[in-house]
């Protein structure tokens, strides 16, 4: 049976295993199983980032966070010279998807720049109020970019593939186009009048490869493989949580798990601002897999449907299985081996 969206409160909290990012980033080969465990099973897990060498990530965390604060607050007419129709740069205002509840417009604004204009270092290619902290913004994309390029290695090493020139990692390589992008998102506290049309972030699976989120607030929920049921995200001071998208799936033959997401705020409307700071790791434009409903396509490809998706209404949506990958429905929560995870898989 397929679950709906989430409509209702959310019991409990979503048991994730934690990872620790120096040891992924010296390919630390118990932990390279660990990953490639977490992967198979949950799809979702925390990021101790607290140790050197990513310490530095978690001050840029808080700088971020206070640059958002800054800029979320500017007036609208002021954000929207950054909106250039784009899903990989600039502004985007609210209610420009289709949200968690039914009848519902999501919730959020955002400001993204893409990882090619971080990788430029040409100023010119920045948004404007990015380019004023050109510094921040390429030592935290790099760093995102680098943790979550490792963790490919750390999974090819689990998985007994040729370093590097393995289907996964070559399609990664960096010197082709892609979609990775850095997105800060701001949930504006809303009135309840506000808060009848419009709420939080659909349910969806993401696009790409590897998602590196960094959140202080609650609201992610996350729909449990092992139990048919919406559970808590709960943030984590010091650790990002990451998460398997559908590119990985496909690319790892849907060995690895991409699991089915939403943010809603608790108390039915948002009481007070939430901001959560994404990295999107994404394969190469050009590189190519077979989709969630048996068709090649190529990354590129993938990323755009997925996007006129995400405006798409409840009733559009519902009808094919490009949001949520058909990760929800029974059936695709394929038997792994329950001995690694101590879990059984309600199929
Ligand atoms: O805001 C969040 O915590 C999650 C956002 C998310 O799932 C996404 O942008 O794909
Ligand atoms: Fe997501």
């Amino acid at each position: 049976m397929a679950v709906g969206l989430a409509e209702s409160p959310s019991r409990g909290l979503a048991p994730m295993p934690t990872l620790n990012a120096a040891k992924l980033l010296s390919r630390d080969a118990d932990e390279s199983q660990r990953l490639l465990q977490a992967c198979k099973v949950y799809g979702f897990f925390y990021l101790n980032l607290e140790t050197p060498p990513t310490g530095f990530m978690v001050k840029a965390w808080r700088d971020v966070l206070s640059f958002m604060d800054d800029y979320f607050d500017l007036p609208d007419a002021t954000k929207m010279l950054d909106a250039h129709d784009s899903d990989i740069t600039g502004y985007e205002p609210c209610g420009t998807s289709t949200g968690a509840k039914p009848g519902h417009v999501d919730h959020y604004e955002s400001l993204k720049v893409s990882l090619e204009q971080c990788l430029s270092g040409v100023e010119a290619n920045l948004p404007a109020a990015i380019a004023k902290n050109k510094e921040l913004f390429t030592s935290f994309v790099q760093g995102a970019h680098e943790l979550t390029l490792s963790m490919l290695s750390c999974l090819a090493l689990a998985m007994g593939l040729p370093p590097g020139v393995n289907k996964i990692e070559a399609a990664h390589d960096t010197s082709r186009a892609s979609t990775s992008t850095m997105s800060m998102f701001r949930y504006p506290a809303q009135t309840e009048e506000e808060a009848r049309n419009a709420g939080g972030h659909n349910q969806h699976t993401d696009i790409g490869t590897l998602t590196f989120l960094l959140c202080q607030q609650p609201g992610l929920q996350v729909l449990s493989p092992q139990l048919n049921k919406w559970l808590d995200v709960e943030p984590r001071p010091g650790h990002a949580i990451i998460n398997v998208g559908d590119s990985l799936r496909y690319l790892s033959d849907q060995q690895l798990f991409s699991a089915v997401h939403c943010v809603l705020p608790h108390e039915g409307r948002q009481l007070q601002h939430r901001h959560s700071i994404a990295f999107f790791l994404r394969p190469a434009d050009d590189a190519e897999y077979t989709d969630s409903r048996g068709a090649k396509i190529t990354a590129r490809e993938w990323h755009n449907l997925k996007f006129d998706h995400f405006r798409a209404s409840h009733a559009e949506q519902a009808n094919n299985v490009i949001l949520t990958g058909g990760m929800e429905k029974a059936g695709i929560h394929r038997a792994h081996d329950s001995s690694s995870a101590g879990q059984t898989v309600a199929a």
